[in-house]
């Protein structure tokens, strides 16, 4: 059984309840609409109705059964303000969290945290910044994570599975927090049956080129051995070292992780956003996600080039991660 159809056995009938804030698109309303009508999950839109009436209209679709919400004419408007307020804890006036609460996601995000939803996906139309700054705010990180990052499941249409990171939060990371991310996607890994083995990427391997920057990634990973000792992972090393088995056997002869790694941590973002989109759009891989890891609860950030097809699936994972909450 594909990965895909694992989880809407985990989630179908679960009722799990995840919010839409871009619910006026069209991808956006049509994989809700699916996945309502195929029992997987409970969509909750968000948006103008009349709006998202024209764009159900447009595309022949069904809406009669979808929960949708205004947020001007929500009737608990004032009390999401006053859990903002409290949550923020000096840090928004209440004019200003009246404000931040009329756009969708802060809105969105609010009704997972006072637990009206279990999840929320995001982000085919707006940024990543706009799509996570809520989430980072009101939802926060859990215990003993520093920092949220975002990982991406590849698959290759030979059944490869691998999972990159960060691809999507972080512009650059200190090593412990490098080391943070690094055990966070190898736990991502494994909710789609990966046993993972963990490659800390660089533009060296265990030790080729001296620089600062190789340095910080073997800063990293000594890090990610002592937070994780049982985990297999090594570097710091190229991506041919990491993947290629014979290059792996030349450039890092005694690594348990070299030449068969499926789980590929960059050392940051400039890389792992590039390198993601480079197996995507030339390699033909699958890109799911990005899935965050770290927070408290459940918020997807899709890419804003995602298909129906993406946000339906995307909207199953944050289901699966909902349910194991
Ligand atoms: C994610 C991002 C928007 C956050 O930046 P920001 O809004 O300027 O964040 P700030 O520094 O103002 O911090 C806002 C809050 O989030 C928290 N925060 C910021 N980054 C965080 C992270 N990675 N993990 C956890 N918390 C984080 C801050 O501690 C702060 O909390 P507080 O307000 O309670 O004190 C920013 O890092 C970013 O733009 N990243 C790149 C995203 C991107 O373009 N990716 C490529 C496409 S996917
Ligand atoms: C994940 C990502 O790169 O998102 P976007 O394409 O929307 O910037």
């Amino acid at each position: 059984m594909n990965i895909i159809e694992s989880i809407k056995e985990k989630v179908a009938g679960k009722n799990m309840k995840i919010v839409f804030p871009e619910g006026e698109d069209k991808r956006v309303l049509g994989a809700a609409i699916k996945l309502k009508n195929e029992g997987l999950i409970e969509p909750i839109m968000l948006g103008d109705i009349e709006e998202i009436k024209k764009t159900a209209k447009e595309n022949s679709f069904d809406i009669s059964k979808l929960q949708i919400i205004e947020i001007e004419k929500y009737d608990e408007f004032d009390a999401l303000v006053d859990a903002f307020v409290e949550r923020r804890k000096g840090k928004a006036t209440r004019e200003q969290a009246v404000e931040m609460l009329k756009t969708v996601n802060y809105f969105g995000t609010m009704l997972v945290y006072t637990g009206k939803a279990d999840g929320l996906v995001s982000g085919a139309v707006f940024s990543t910044g706009d799509t996570v700054r809520p989430a980072l705010q009101i939802i926060k990180t859990r215990p003993g994570v520093s920092r949220t990052s975002g990982a991406m499941l590849m698959l290759g249409q030979n059944g490869e599975k691998y999972m990159f990171a960060d691809i999507a939060i972080n512009i650059t990371l200190e090593p412990q927090e490098l080391a943070e991310v690094a055990v966070e996607t190898a736990k991502t890994a494994r909710i789609f049956d990966i046993d993972p083995k963990v490659a800390m990427l660089s533009f060296s391997t265990m030790g080729s080129a001296k620089h600062e920057l190789a340095e910080r990634v073997a800063e990293a990973t000594k890090i990610a051995k002592e937070l994780a000792p049982d985990l297999a992972l090594d570097g710091e090393m190229q991506f041919d070292a990491a993947v290629a088995p014979e290059v792996g056997a030349k450039k890092a002869p005694n690594s348990p992780v070299a030449g068969k790694a499926n789980v590929f941590v960059f050392p940051d973002l400039q890389a792992g956003n590039i390198g993601y989109k480079i197996a995507q759009r030339l390699g033909g891989y699958e890109a799911i996600g990005p899935i965050l890891q770290g927070l408290n609860m459940p918020i997807s950030d899709l890419s804003r080039g995602s298909n129906e097809e993406d946000i339906y699936k995307l909207s199953l994972i944050t289901a699966a991660q909902a349910l194991e909450k």
